[in-house]
């Protein structure tokens, strides 16, 4: 089935994507990859080779900047390398798959809606991830489409890491931990098994750290537990997100401070994080660079609680062989990973400081219990991946 794939990553102010030739065996090429930054302001769209070569820097401003029009522009420029008749399907990123969707799905007009009646538990992505499906919908009404979810992948975690300890109606509903960044997990997971087939069978912790983080405890390749639940709220300490926080705290904002609940999801999705806790920045190559106190405060916090996080997935594993750092924290931030490490230590983990600023693959040291990976995630590879075996 000669052709080729678009994969759509849309986040909240940003759309990733990845384009790939399809030849008659199961892999594919990359031929390009890029995005468009600063979606609702000011939008940049790039995309480079799969050398890295530029392929394309434009800035769009007025009636170009419109989401309908960015994304028609995006789809002519991919067709426009590919030919329109060659591309065969768009594949998405969709952050929420609720109970009904463990698998990669074909698109239909019914199928979009019932992912739109999951907003509510993914308020800050579902909307973004919906919003190109339904754009391309109206461009290209007979382009197949696929849906690939990130809770997908923890689909194999046990029922004791499912469950919360609430009454059992909540559960019968629906009610409990999906986790998310599934699409990057896989990825790490299968990169692994190709280049560390020995650790690939042991117990990892995989650190997604990005703009939203979450760990996921992988035994096998699988997963076995992730700091993310029924939202993408729970767990470490986002850009904007608070992570874990003792529900008591909600009640103080509905009781004593007569927040609404459209008010509390504000301050606990917009307003938390690395920004609540700095009042700078959820960006951490700027509080990393910042002198400021409570900067330095919100980058303690970050790794005190991917340390915590992390024993509590060791313990899900009775164990610990190995740690992967990904994402744009993981891959990036030299600084934020020695931090990680330092408070690992206990746990087996001795980081090879030279290799770890010099942007090496394995940053542990040849004596290190723990071998300590940093791995490039690539979610539209995944959805790639997904979207062709499913149209193939
Ligand atoms: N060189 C770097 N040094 C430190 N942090 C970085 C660097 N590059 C990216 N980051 C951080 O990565 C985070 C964004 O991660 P990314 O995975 O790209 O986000 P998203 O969840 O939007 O896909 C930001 O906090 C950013 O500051
Ligand atoms: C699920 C999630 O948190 O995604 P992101 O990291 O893209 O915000
Ligand atoms: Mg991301």
């Amino acid at each position: 089935m000669p052709g080729a794939i678009l994969a759509l990553n849309a986040g909240s102010s940003s759309i990733k994507f990845g384009l790939f030739e399809v030849g008659d065996g199961p892999e594919l090429r990359l031929m390009s990859k890029g995005g468009i930054q600063g979606v609702g302001g000011n939008p940049h769209f790039t995309a480079t080779d799969a050398a890295g070569a530029s392929m394309t820097d434009k800035h769009w401003q007025g009636k170009e900047a419109e989401y309908d029009a960015m994304l028609g522009a995006l789809l002519a420029w991919a067709e426009s390398h590919v030919h329109p008749d060659t591309l065969v399907a768009v594949g998405h990123r969709v952050v929420h798959g609720g109970r009904d969707f463990t698998a990669p799905v074909r698109l239909t007009a019914e199928i979009v809606q019932q992912l739109d009646a999951l907003t509510p538990l993914a308020p800050l992505h579902q909307p973004h991830s919906l919003a190109p499906i339904r754009t391309l919908t109206a461009l290209r009404p007979g382009l197949p489409q696929v849906a690939c979810f990130d809770t997908a992948f923890h689909n194999t975690m046990p029922a004791v890491a499912k469950r919360f300890a609430l009454p059992r109606e909540y559960e019968d509903e629906g009610v409990w931990r999906y986790g998310f960044h599934g699409l990057s997990y896989e990825y790490v997971s299968r990169a692994l098994r190709q280049d560390a087939p020995g650790l690939s069978a042991g117990r990892v912790v995989v650190a997604h750290l990005g703009n939203g983080a979450s760990l996921c405890a992988m035994r096998d390749g699988q997963s076995q537990d992730t700091t993310m639940g029924f939202t993408a709220l729970d767990g470490l300490v986002m850009g904007t997100r608070c992570g874990t926080l003792d529900a008591g705290v909600v009640l103080y904002m509905l009781q004593q401070k007569g927040l609404d609940a459209h008010a509390v999801e504000q301050v606990l999705y917009e307003r938390s994080g690395l920004l609540g806790v700095s009042g700078l920045s959820s960006d951490m190559r700027t509080l990393l660079d910042s002198a400021d106190e409570r900067a330095r405060e919100a980058v303690e916090l970050f790794a005190f609680r991917v340390g915590q996080e992390t024993a509590a997935m060791a313990a899900s594993m009775n164990g610990l062989d190995g740690f992967v750092f990904t994402g744009g924290i993981g891959e990036h931030a030299v600084a934020a990973r020695t931090l990680v490490c330092e408070r690992l230590r206990w746990l087996g983990v001795a980081l090879d400081a030279a290799a770890n600023a010099n942007g090496a693959g394995r940053i542990s040291t040849p004596g290190s219990r723990v071998e300590v990976h940093v791995i490039p995630t690539d979610e539209e590879a995944t959805i790639a991946r997904h979207t062709h075996d499913l149209i193939a």
